[in-house]
């Protein structure tokens, strides 16, 4: 194929701003989808992903396009997780195109999200310009965002597209855009095969299929690859490209986007930034830029019904097949039984797969609060990493332990500032940087342990900007810390699932926080609960659930049939939930109470 026929282009945008819609749109508009399969958005595969709106995986999509200028173009769109937890995919994604659409909802303006994707994608030499989107809504302003995009970004927005991708406005323009300003892909065809992996997933008949993007040389059914990553190899049984739908092709040859089968079984051997090069003429050296990624949060997931431990553990395996940088080992508990310890990138990433499980698996879950990865030292010079609150030994064994940090990028308007520094200094954040963006919007940096960040940070940070603050986050480092167990007992036997590793100076506060939430949470039973806080044999906080006869139809009047069933069946939906430990019944959001963030007064 003609390289000066191809477009590699990728849309970046922040959560809600109309990737999808647009994407769907350039889709439609050359004539790559059919009407039938309009109504849905094809991009976001997973049904999941389309319920909560998030895009997941990244995927290739080749449109052809007939331009202005007469000629035939092939447009590769390629498309990139939105979402915090998935930096890495998303800079192996960019690094397979030479330009890329930086989408901005002209009603809202840039966000900390997109600016982290634009910088990735500036840092890539990649050619990037703006679309205002949403120019239908009477609150667009796309002149204040245009110069918003200037100011903060540095970005020329002398022809930048306004465009509605819902009312189907400037997608012409935007292709044509893409035509010239994007350029096309330089590489050697006749050199050694460097193709890099910028996704891959399991597929239950054809094993995994790998997303590359060729960057030199040419690959065909039948040829010997390697992995470079592992050195494994394997034999190309198909090639192929996504015009939506899969479509088999003679070659992909340098500057090519499209997918490569060749009977892997796991996702593992195949892993996203790794180089494809042929096993009898390799190339000397694989792309720069490959990354192991490791889980950074993890939590322990319990099946409600002990017989379900099995199916838990095979709905784990098969989820793992599909994702790498998803973990998982056994552990047990004695409050909970038999379950796993599950590694994931971030909070995101914990919750797709914690729903992926119920919903697709049906196991019922009781899930444990999120924790880091500590690194411990112990008096005998051991080094031992802990991800989970029950692994940190006693204080006395401990010589020093480390917790991760990351950079912290908030974007708020300013009326907000005073409030988010507030939050951030409560978080035992260390400030970097306050900037003003423009008159009215300010951008904080903070260094901040991530353990914090995985308590409540996000969910206070909205609530006290009233969803205004955008929140972006990379690792920095370890760092020396006084931490300690919080243990909570309930009547007087301490749950090792509830425990929890909190900072020395905040135990107090934590303590007394979780008490007093758990008991919110924790239904009046037969007999007295007591809910304490204890750090080592000190109990530092007490709140007692007071024994009552759980008789929830007491509240209805006069007989109403109806409501009275529809209490008792919502009775025994809540029931699915609980755990029964020791002799209390334990409902999940007790679990989570620590997430969960108070009203503000
Ligand atoms: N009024 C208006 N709404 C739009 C436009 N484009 C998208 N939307 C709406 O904005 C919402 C988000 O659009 P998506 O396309 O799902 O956004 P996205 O950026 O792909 O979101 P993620 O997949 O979560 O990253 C949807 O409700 C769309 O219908 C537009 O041009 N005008």
């Amino acid at each position: 194929m003609n390289k000066d026929l191809i477009r590699n282009f990728s849309i970046i945008a922040h959560i809600d701003h109309g990737k999808s819609t647009l994407a769907d749109r350039l889709l439609e508009e050359t004539g790559t989808l059919s009407a039938r399969e309009k109504t849905d958005q094809f991009l976001d595969k997973m049904e999941l992903e389309r319920e909560r709106g998030i895009t997941i995986k990244a995927q290739a999509v080749r449109l052809k396009y007939k331009a202005d200028d007469g000629r035939e173009y092939v447009l590769n769109l390629i498309d990139t997780p939105g979402h915090v937890d998935f930096t890495y995919e998303v800079s192996r994604s960019l690094s397979a195109c030479e330009g890329a659409l930086l989408v901005v909802d002209a009603s809202q303006g840039v966000e900390a999200q997109t600016l982290a994707n634009v910088y990735l994608a500036i840092d890539q030499n990649l050619e990037v310009f703006p679309v205002l989107n949403k120019i239908d809504l009477p609150s667009a302003e796309p002149e204040r965002v245009k110069s918003e995009i200037e100011e903060i970004i540095g970005l020329d927005t002398s022809d930048a597209v306004v465009a509605s991708a819902k009312a189907g406005i400037g997608i012409h323009e935007i292709l044509e855009s893409i035509v010239r300003k994007v350029p096309p892909p330089t590489g050697d065809a006749s050199a050694a095969l460097k193709a890099l992996i910028f996704d891959s997933w399991y597929d239950s008949y054809q094993g995994v299929i790998i997303l590359v993007r060729i960057i030199d040389g040419a690959v065909k059914k039948g040829e010997k690859i390697q992995l470079m990553a592992n050195r494994k190899t394997y034999e190309v049984l198909k090639v192929g490209v996504f015009a939506p739908h899969p479509v088999e092709v003679g070659e992909l040859a340098a500057g090519e986007v499209g997918f490569i089968i060749a009977g892997i079984k796991v996702v593992a051997d195949a892993k996203v930034g790794d180089t494809i090069t042929h096993l009898h003429r390799p190339t000397e050296k694989p792309l720069s830029g490959f990354k192991e990624v490791k889980p950074m949060v993890f939590s322990g997931l319990y099946p409600i019904d002990t017989a379900e431990y099995d199916s838990l553990r095979d709905a784990l395996e098969k989820l793992r097949l599909n994702d790498s940088s998803f973990s998982f080992e056994p552990e047990n508990s004695l409050a909970l039984g038999f379950g796993f310890r599950c590694g994931f990138l971030g909070l995101l990433h914990m919750e797709i797969i914690q729903e992926r499980l119920e919903r697709e698996f049906g196991v019922d879950l009781i899930t444990t609060a999120p924790t880091v990865v500590y690194k411990v030292t112990t008096v005998k010079g051991e080094q031992i990493t802990v991800e989970s609150a029950n692994k940190l030994p006693d204080v006395q064994y401990i010589e020093r332990i480390e917790e991760p940090f990351i950079l912290a990028s908030i974007h708020v308007p300013n009326e907000f500032v005073g409030t988010v520094l507030a939050l951030c200094e409560e978080k035992r954040g260390v400030q970097r940087e306050i900037k003003y963006l423009t008159a009215t919007r300010v951008m904080v940096v903070y260094e901040l342990p991530l353990n914090e960040i995985v308590l409540d940070f996000y969910d206070r940070l909205k609530s006290i900007t009233r969803g205004y603050a955008s929140l972006d986050y990379e690792h920095l480092d370890y760092r020396d810390s006084r931490l300690v167990r919080l243990n909570v007992l309930i009547n007087g036997e301490a749950v090792d699932a509830l425990s929890l590793i909190v900072h020395n100076d905040k135990a107090q506060y934590r303590g007394r926080d979780l008490v007093s939430k758990m008991k919110e949470f924790i239904p009046r039973q037969q007999y007295e609960v007591a809910i304490q806080a204890a750090i080592g044999n000190k109990v530092i906080a007490r709140e007692t659930v007071k024994a009552l006869r759980k008789d929830v139809t007491a509240k209805c009047y006069g007989g109403d049939i109806t409501r009275k069933r529809k209490l008792l069946e919502k009775q025994k939906e809540g029931k699915k939930r609980m755990k029964q430990v020791g002799s209390v019944e334990l409902p999940q959001e007790a679990f989570l109470a620590i997430l969960k963030v108070k009203e503000q007064k």
